[in-house]
């Protein structure tokens, strides 16, 4: 890749007073009032994106007044352990201070395990249980609503919708991030300049899965830029990233900082050159701060601590290396006490400054109210529907394996099956059969939620917390948007193994057969979603199975509800699996269901299904009370899902 030396004032041209951005038209610049066009005299070094286009400007200045970040005496408490075993208090980080100025680069660096990113996670207000001490914003209490408005995180790993195109990641974030009195038009603007100015302009049509990752990481950086937040809070964003794409990525985020951004993230080792780049640096060793201040000024810290950096040493190793205790636990203990755990401001670029940030006059702290996201609760559930739409279009998984699986299930077991319900020699094959069709739509649809939703969480976790979309929104959509493709692999299954097996051709009867496990379906849907929005993947395949087995074994199929033992009988009540039964058996024997055809030449116990229903103890008289029961589990269950997802959204916090 070419590396080419760009002078970006050099491409901006002021024309009738708006900037020409890249060959934009100036319509274009036109309609993105959001964004302040200063043009800025930033030169910067970039790699060729691949689309021969090195020309990228970075022209959005952010709208409001930068953001000072000051923190005093932070503490974090985690609680580790269980009720069981007893809860351990454990402290991660031990009253450190410090200051973030707008405008600058800052990277928090340690070794691991020092506490980076639970410092990250302190400030940006991700986490909010087990802080003490204090955030000021421009020299205010952050008031943390008010704040997450302003500033957006991007988190260590990619969480974004593989199954979209760059195009379509960046259209659902701008309609949901930007207020929706955002013309189509302007929202194309804004998405164009921040692509080309990410060197995504070429890839605008490529599936984020086919990213590189270091593209995947721009597009990350670009869907929050969408707001044009004036806090950016990284966490690792180089890591996994080659050296090219390293420095790429930090040059951008240097970029974005000259424009009055506070850019703050966590970053592991940087290389010599890499390092450089950072305006200030905040060690932390232990959950105490080392070091605090400008990147050149650290030679000086390390004589004043009398560990003089070795010459043709990278300052940033070295620095890791006394934090490891390699060099001696006095000299951290040293380090620790002349950065006086963040309060001394000697070693910043220009201290004097460092003193006035923080006492900003600052107004747009005071609405701390009001709704976090930027639309309204209609919109939010538009956009997601629609990118809900898009994913399951694309979803081989999720939709044409589905599809396949029902399909071919029921093309399997009609044959296994074939012509059993009209055979009075073979109504308990049948029986079988319709408890073997209940199976299938437990598991089918219940292991499919529990294998994809923990995937699902991480993306949800990060765009929540940046105000994409409120939960309720959230979970409206995953409702809805699974209800068409269910009832579809629902009626073709349904439909195949009800012509196949000969059950009886009547129009009532099919359409109970139908309700009944569509029903089903949504339940252990449901079910499959309580259970993956708390478990992960492994725990979620264990328990799954195994809670259903108790709701087979009082469904009243193995043994009869008749032969329940009394004190075991409340089982069948909590089993939706019993309703299911009941409202199968009922919708092909029930009815008053004549006669069965029975060979000349054969025996056939059933073939009165009256005497049938009266043996297996199912009263076939109770659809409505079964449908009743189904829905109201469905209901219990997608509710008990939405408190879990609620908790869950809040314990991770
Ligand atoms: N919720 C928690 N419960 C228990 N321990 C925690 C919790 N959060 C963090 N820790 C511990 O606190 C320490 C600091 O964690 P943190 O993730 O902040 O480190 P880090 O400096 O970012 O490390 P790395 O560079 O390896 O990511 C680690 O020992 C970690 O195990």
């Amino acid at each position: 890749m070419e590396t080419v030396l760009m002078e970006a004032s050099a491409d901006h041209q002021q024309k009738n007073g708006h900037l020409q951005v890249n060959g934009a038209s100036d319509k274009n610049s036109d309609l993105v009032k959001t964004y302040q066009k200063e043009p800025q005299e930033t030169k910067v070094l970039l790699e060729d994106d691949g689309s021969g286009k090195n020309e990228i400007v970075f022209n959005m200045a952010p709208s409001t007044s930068p953001i000072d970040i000051k923190f005093e005496k932070i503490t974090f408490t985690a609680t580790e352990g269980s009720i069981l075993k007893g809860k351990n208090k454990k402290q991660i980080l031990h009253e450190v201070y410090g200051r973030f100025p707008s405008g600058q680069l800052i990277a928090i660096m340690g070794p691991s395990g020092a506490g980076k990113s639970t410092l990250l996670n302190v400030l940006s207000g991700y986490s909010i249980q087990g802080v003490g001490g204090k955030v000021l914003i421009n020299g205010n209490p952050r008031k943390l609503k008010a704040f997450r408005r302003l500033s957006c995180y991007i988190t260590q790993d990619d969480r974004l919708q593989n199954l979209l195109t760059v195009s379509e990641n960046m259209h659902t974030s701008a309609d949901l991030k930007l207020p929706s009195s955002t013309s189509k038009a302007e929202k194309q603007a804004i998405i164009d300049e921040i692509l080309s100015t990410l060197g995504l302009g070429n890839t605008k049509e490529t599936l984020v899965e086919r990213l590189s990752g270091g593209q995947k990481k721009r597009l990350s950086i670009a869907l929050e830029l969408v707001s044009n937040p004036l806090v950016l809070f990284l966490d690792e964003p180089t890591t996994g990233l080659d050296s090219s794409s390293c420095r790429q990525c930090l040059e951008l985020l240097k970029v974005l900082a000259s424009q009055g951004r506070t850019i703050v993230c966590t970053i592991h080792q940087p290389s010599a050159s890499l390092f450089q780049m950072f305006d200030q640096v905040y060690v932390l060793a232990g959950g105490r701060c080392l070091y605090q201040g400008g990147t050149d000024n650290m030679i000086p810290f390390f004589e004043d601590v009398q560990s003089p950096c070795p010459k043709f040493h990278n300052p940033a190793d070295y620095v890791i290396e006394l934090a490891c205790e390699e060099y001696g636990k006095d000299k951290v203990e040293k380090m620790v006490q002349v950065s006086n755990n963040g309060q001394n401001l000697k070693y910043f670029k220009e201290p004097e400054k460092i003193l006035k940030t923080g006492f900003t006059e600052s107004t747009i702290f005071e609405d701390d109210n009001g709704n976090l996201q930027a639309t309204s609760k209609l919109n939010q559930l538009k956009v997601l529907l629609k990118r809900g739409y898009i994913k399951a279009k694309r979803d081989k998984t999720m939709t044409y394996l589905r599809i396949a699986v029902n399909a071919l299930t029921a093309l399997m077991l009609g044959t296994l099956y074939f012509n059993a319900g009209t055979d009075g020699t073979k109504v308990i094959d049948n029986y079988n059969l319709l408890f073997s069709i209940l199976m299938h739509h437990t598991f089918s649809t219940m292991m499919l939620t529990i294998l994809t939703f923990p995937t699902e969480m991480s993306i949800l976790i990060k765009e929540h917390f940046n105000r994409w979309y409120s939960l309720k929104m959230y979970y409206t959509s995953v409702t809805l948007i699974d209800i068409p493709l269910s009832v579809f692999c629902c009626f073709i299954f349904t439909s195949i193994i009800y012509y196949m097996t000969a059950q009886p051709f009547d129009n009532i009867r099919f359409n109970m057969f139908l309700i009944t496990s569509l029903l089903v379906v949504f339940v252990a849907q449901s079910f499959g979603l309580m259970i993956g929005a708390y478990f992960n993947v492994v725990d979620g395949t264990f328990l799954g199975p195994t809670l259903t087995v108790p709701m087979m074994m009082f469904a009243g199929f193995g043994v009869s509800l008749r032969d329940l033992p009394s004190y075991l009988y409340w089982g069948s009540y909590i089993s939706y699996l019993r309703y299911g039964l009941e409202g199968v058996v009922g919708a092909i024997y029930g009815l008053n269901r004549p006669t069965i055809d029975c060979p000349e030449d054969q025996y056939c116990h059933y073939r009165y299904p009256k005497k049938f229903l009266e043996d297996i103890a199912v009263k076939s008289d109770q659809f409505s009370n079964d449908v009743i029961a189904l829905v109201l589990f469905w209901f219990i269950l997608r509710t008990l899902s939405f408190v879990v997802l609620k908790y869950k959204l809040h314990a991770v916090r």
